[in-house]
């Protein structure tokens, strides 16, 4: 049987929707024997349905008078793949109603063929009155975020609210991260232009990259050679926060996939430390390492224990925390559908016990820097202000100049100069 990325697209969505895997993890599992460009096209799909999927299923519940059953689920999500496609405007709409019957047929839902089809063409003539009745509808299907979301967010952001709920169901930027160890960026960008890759140079820091459209990395001039990363602009900030320099003694407290980790050692010759809970994530380090011909000690163990630890002080600890990842929601849109309003105490409780803990791993005079690509205060500046309380020998080292009283860190709000959604504190523990 042919492959059909509708289909398998739709079976991701399931997983994610129905069984409550992460996508992620299931979007590997689904399409690790495609080609690249088939797992594009079910990237395509799966992102952008589940970053749309309340306002889709709005929309069919207004077209059907029978319900489809929850058993059905799977012809529901080929629906929305087929509303999506049809919004996108990228194929002709006879053919996104055909291929999507097509899948269908594929799923063994032939039965459901002339709803789909039916469904789809409605949605095709009344595409201009269904989004004028979906402007009328409550804000938990507008704007796709669950309540409690909704709510946390209005209350940190009385004014930003609606700005960050936009960024959040669009789609993310493609930054990447020029390896200067194995080459200066203007020779980067000459194999670049030389690719017909389209970019932006950031104008402040000469190793990131704006990509004009997202690309399959083994289009990137020599990526499998280490000549550079995809890594958000936001995440870039994290080595240059810490600061490391030559000699020091670095520890990447949570660590995998990595991507930080290589920053750090691609800015400095330092001992580094990349420490993870997760035996899995950290087999991605190594891969990290040694795509980009890098070294560190990959240590598996709890950051809020020191069963791992060998009892010499760092010099400075890059502690990139479990987190709600409510700033890289329009990365990971099965945030949305996954993460419960109760995650968040649970989650501010460890964070909490992870930076006491690593505190003590500290050197005197040396510096941590936290980080969280969450939005949420009560992961940020209430961490870090509960911190500084608490903890007589930790001091601000404020990230500008002129300190913010309201919060002792940088928030960075998904969309600001194109960046994901981040937090940085950085603290010096005083001798
Ligand atoms: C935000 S991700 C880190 C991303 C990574 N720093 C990078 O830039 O590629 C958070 C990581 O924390 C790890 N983690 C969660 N709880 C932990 C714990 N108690 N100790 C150590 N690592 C933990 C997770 O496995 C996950 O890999």
């Amino acid at each position: 049987m042919s492959i059909n990325t509708r289909a398998i697209s739709a079976n991701i969505i399931y997983s994610v929707l129905d069984k409550q895997q992460s996508l992620s993890q299931c979007f590997e599992q689904h399409t690790n024997t495609l080609t690249a460009s088939q797992r594009g096209q079910c990237q395509d799909f799966v992102y952008g349905v589940l970053r749309q999927y309340s306002q889709f299923n709005y929309f069919i519940n207004q077209l059907t008078h029978t319900k489809i059953k929850p058993e059905f689920n799977l012809v529901r999500y080929l629906i929305a793949i087929g509303f999506y496609q049809i919004d996108q405007e990228r194929v002709a709409d006879h053919a996104a109603v055909g291929e999507t019957v097509e899948a269908c047929k594929q799923l063994n839902f032939s039965g459901f063929s002339s709803l789909v089809n039916a469904l789809l063409r409605s949605y095709q003539r009344e595409q201009q009155s269904l989004n004028e009745k979906l402007n009328a509808a409550p804000a938990q299907i507008t704007s796709a975020h669950p309540d409690w979301l909704l709510k946390r967010l209005k209350t940190a952001y009385p004014k930003g609210w609606k700005k960050i709920i936009k960024q959040n169901l669009a789609k993310p930027p493609f930054w990447i991260r020029i390896n200067q160890r194995k080459q200066t960026t203007d020779d980067f960008i000459q194999k670049l232009t030389a690719a017909e890759i389209p970019f932006t140079q950031d104008n402040k820091q000469a190793e990131t990259l704006l990509l004009d459209n997202a690309v399959s990395v083994d289009t990137l001039p020599d990526f499998f050679e280490g000549s550079c990363s995809v890594q958000d602009a936001a995440a870039q900030q994290a080595a240059r926060l810490l600061g490391a320099m030559d000699g020091e003694k670095i520890l990447d407290a949570c660590a995998a996939p990595g991507g930080k980790t290589a920053h750090i050692l691609e800015m400095a010759n330092v001992e580094c430390d990349a420490l993870d809970i997760d035996e899995k994530r950290l087999n991605r380090v190594s891969q990290t390492m040694q795509r980009l011909n890098l070294n560190c000690n990959i240590l598996q163990g709890d950051a809020s224990k020191n069963d791992w630890w060998d009892g010499q002080q760092y010099d400075r600890i890059l502690l990139d925390a479990p987190c709600s990842a409510t700033g890289v929601i329009r990365r990971h849109p099965d945030i949305l559908y996954l993460r419960k309003d109760s995650d968040i105490k649970a989650l501010s409780e460890l964070q909490q016990e992870i930076l006491k803990n690593m505190w003590s791993l500290l050197k005197p005079g040396g510096v941590l820097l936290y980080a969280t690509c969450s939005i949420l205060p009560d992961e940020n500046k209430k961490q870090i202000t509960q911190f500084l309380n608490s903890q007589q020998d930790a001091k601000l080292d404020p990230i500008f100049s002129s300190e913010n009283i309201e919060d002792p860190g940088w928030q960075i709000l998904p969309g600001s100069q194109n960046m994901d959604g981040f937090y940085y504190a950085r603290l010096i523990k005083q001798s």
